[in-house]
């Protein structure tokens, strides 16, 4: 399999003169080529952060403080290493991103058509009515077929699908290798969202487009993921294909995500919740293993000691103290 994206050992750090400690902690993503992969996990677990680092984007106070982004195009970058404006020509171009709100996307003072066309001005020679050619089409594409009119449309007189629509659009009308969808379709009707992220794989499949798929929703993992990383308090704790995740999880943490999907009741509202919050990042620096406090199989050294990723199956890695032989959690 050849990579798009290859994250190796990311670390990030809040630097301010008042605080001085970790967020994310050895993160390791392979992302290969048309795959779609999944990053999932609670509030808090630093999903969402893991993406903004990849684009770049992380707020002044955060800063990464190891490891390496490398993007794997025609000529392979680490992004943590290129200055804003080099990112700038690999955002919208090489790597595109959708978040959950369109509107904090999308400028509220211009046309669509303005906001579509921008990312072409930026990275095509394209003329005026290659631009606006394209636009229609992309939009045809994403099922908009009233294009000239929404191109002449506000943000704010759009349906929330039909922004989301037009996102989607702006994000991949210049075919970038790498999407990152930030739960794309949280914010939208139930009816909408299958037809969001049937529209996502598509077009992926015809432009060749990787995604990476951020969300707390083990269904839309399912629905749309080859493999997936799950994250806990700033770490991947488990990483597998989701077939063999939902087949056979590993982690305790992902045994009680699924065991909370699997409890829904009527009304979509789970029966089953792991007990207890997340630590925030202040409360797991001194901790040992991060679900300890929650994990219903919490021996010693989980309180103090943090145990290593393990490849626990062929393809499957898994990071918890049950998978060491006994003999060697008591050395
Ligand atoms: N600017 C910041 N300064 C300090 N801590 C931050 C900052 N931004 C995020 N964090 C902390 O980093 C952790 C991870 O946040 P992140 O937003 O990545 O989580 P998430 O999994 O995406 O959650 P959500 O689904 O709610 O967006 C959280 O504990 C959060 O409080």
């Amino acid at each position: 399999m050849s990579t798009v994206l290859d994250i190796e050992n990311l670390s990030i750090d809040v630097k301010t003169k008042k605080q001085n400690f970790n967020i994310i902690k050895g993160i390791d993503l392979k992302i290969g080529k048309k795959m779609k992969y999944g990053i999932v996990g609670e509030s808090g677990s630093g999903k969402s952060l893991t993406s903004l680092a990849i684009m770049n984007l992380l707020p002044d106070v955060l800063n990464i403080s190891e490891g390496s982004i490398t993007l794997k195009t025609e000529n392979e970058k680490d992004l943590t290493a290129l200055t804003k404006r080099q990112m700038q020509h690999v955002r919208g171009n090489e790597i595109s991103m959708i978040f959950q709100e369109p509107m904090t996307a999308l400028d509220p003072l211009y046309t669509i058509e303005h906001q579509l066309l921008e990312v072409l001005r930026f990275h095509t020679k394209l003329s005026k009515k290659e631009m606006r050619d394209l636009g229609l089409e992309m939009l045809e594409k994403v099922g908009i077929s009233r294009g000239k009119e929404i191109f002449k449309s506000y943000p704010h007189q759009l349906s929330g699908g039909m922004r989301q629509r037009v996102m989607i659009a702006m994000a991949l009308i210049c075919k970038p290798k790498l999407l990152i969808a930030d739960e794309p379709t949280t914010a939208l009707d139930v009816t909408i969202q299958a037809q969001i992220l049937d529209l996502m794989n598509d077009l992926s499949e015809t432009n060749d487009t990787s995604i990476l798929m951020i969300t707390h929703d083990l269904g839309v993992i399912l629905e749309t993921c080859e493999r997936v990383a799950v994250m806990y308090a700033g770490q991947v704790v488990e990483e597998t294909t989701v077939r063999e995740l939902f087949k056979n999880p590993k982690h305790p943490y992902t045994q009680g995500l699924l065991e909370s999907i699997k409890t829904l009741g009527d009304r979509g509202k789970s029966l089953y919740s792991i007990p207890g919050n997340v630590p925030t990042p202040p409360q797991y620096q001194e901790m040992g293993c991060r679900f300890a406090t929650r994990c219903p199989y919490a021996m010693d050294i989980c309180k103090t000691k943090e145990p290593d990723m393990i490849e626990v199956e062929h393809d499957h890695k898994s990071k918890c103290w049950l998978h060491v032989e006994e003999d060697a959690v008591h050395e």
